[in-house]
């Protein structure tokens, strides 16, 4: 172990923590807490999180799966009193926990990213943690319309596309505002994008189902749109790299950066080559996108008029059609700069591990 000027106690390098790892009991000052741990992403980063040293505990609403060495916490981050026991002794807090974006539930949005990230705030505060890091999200400064290697200087939406974006955004601020050099408590932001890979309860599910009931037939606009998807291992590298260069005097300290595979792609590109390598045909027909956009905005009015006697979720859905009928990719440059940080895995091998991640989900099984 070594010491920096703060006099903190620094990690050795890389390459040799999984040999330490291997070779004696966790250091005690890579003690870390991941709350959300049990979500998808959350799980990819405890893991890896582990094969780099660090003892792990999760903090989450639900225990998904059992890991030596984890200890889990079970409860509501907005609640101080079951969180605050998960962070003794931890001198770095990752914040991933989110309601599921899908669930358009303005009230439990605002309570979890707004309120829960204020106590999770105050918690790591008064455990005494000096790192945290949050998850955050690159559509914060998304609209609805193009964004070409936005980079973060990009203001925040002003109308958010949904209570989810919204929340994110309040969430993202009060998280940098925290940022307190002087009380030695140091935060940053990581703004993902599309993120995919094994285990993902979202894109794939969602595309398979689609396909499944014969919806994925279209290609709305002419197709050409780029945006970024991200793989699950480069948002997890992205985070721990964030972790590791969080001190004092480093320029990362309250700032946000965008995390992303930097290979932005055709977004009907992407959707055929995980469709195709499951088995089920790739969309051909173009629908104009303003006339989707229009069909998928009257839906969710009739929905939301309706919702007192019938509750039916439409698959068009005002948000989803802007996200897959426009450009939306980021620059991560500051993050090159800043942290060093190169994707550790290229899209096409993303793909192919994602594909033969879900056997279940290929055509005929
Ligand atoms: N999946 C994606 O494409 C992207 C995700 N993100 C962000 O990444 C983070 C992780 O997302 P995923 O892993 O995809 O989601 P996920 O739904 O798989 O994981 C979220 C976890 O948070 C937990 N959680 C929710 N409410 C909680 C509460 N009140 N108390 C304690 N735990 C609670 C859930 O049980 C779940 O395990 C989220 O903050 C999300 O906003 C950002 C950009 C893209
Ligand atoms: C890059 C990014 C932010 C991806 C986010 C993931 C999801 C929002 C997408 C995953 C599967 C997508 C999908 C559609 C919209 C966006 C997703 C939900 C459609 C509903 C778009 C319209 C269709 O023709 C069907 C698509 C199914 C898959």
């Amino acid at each position: 172990q070594r010491e920096d000027e703060q006099g903190e106690k620094t990690a050795p390098p890389s390459h040799q923590l999984s040999f330490i790892g291997a070779r004696c009991c966790v250091q005690s000052n890579k003690r870390c807490t991941v709350i959300g741990g049990s979500g998808f992403l959350g799980r990819h980063l405890v893991e890896k999180l582990l094969e780099r040293g660090y003892s792990v505990s999760v903090f989450d609403i639900r225990q998904s799966y059992e890991l030596p060495g984890v200890t889990f916490y079970q409860g509501d981050l907005c609640d101080k009193r079951t969180l605050l026991p998960a962070l003794q002794d931890v001198s770095l807090v990752f914040h991933c926990a989110s309601p599921a974006p899908g669930s358009d539930n303005r009230e439990l949005f605002e309570r979890v990213n707004i309120l829960g990230t204020r106590t999770v705030i105050e918690a790591c505060v008064e455990a005494g943690v000096q790192k945290l890091v949050l998850t955050s999200s690159a559509s914060v400064v998304f609209e609805g319309t193009d964004i070409k290697n936005g980079r973060e200087d990009l203001p925040y939406a002003k109308k958010p596309i949904d209570y989810y974006t919204q929340t994110k955004i309040e969430q993202e601020k009060l998280v940098l505002a925290a940022c307190d050099t002087e009380k030695n408590f140091l935060t940053v932001a990581i703004r993902p994008h599309g993120i995919f890979g094994p285990r993902d309860p979202q894109l794939v599910p969602i595309l398979v189902d689609t396909a499944r009931r014969g919806k994925m037939k279209f290609i709305i606009g002419d197709g050409t749109n780029l945006v970024d998807f991200t793989f699950v291992e480069n948002v997890v590298h992205g985070h721990i790299l964030a972790a590791e260069h969080l001190r004092p005097s480093s320029p990362i300290c309250g700032k946000p950066y965008h995390i992303t595979n930097d290979e932005p792609v055709r977004f009907w590109d992407f959707m055929s080559e995980v469709l195709m390598g499951l088995g089920y045909a790739a969309p051909r027909y173009h629908l104009p996108y303003t006339l989707v956009y229009g069909l998928a905005l009257l839906l969710w009015l009739l929905a939301l008029v309706l919702r007192p006697l019938v509750s039916f979720k439409p698959t068009f859905t005002p948000m989803r059609v802007a996200l897959a009928g426009t450009h939306h990719y980021y620059s991560c440059e500051r993050a090159k700069q800043d942290m060093g940080y190169k994707p550790v895995i290229g899209l096409k091998e993303g793909i192919t591990l994602t594909v033969q991640s879900y056997p279940h989900l290929r055509r005929g099984a």
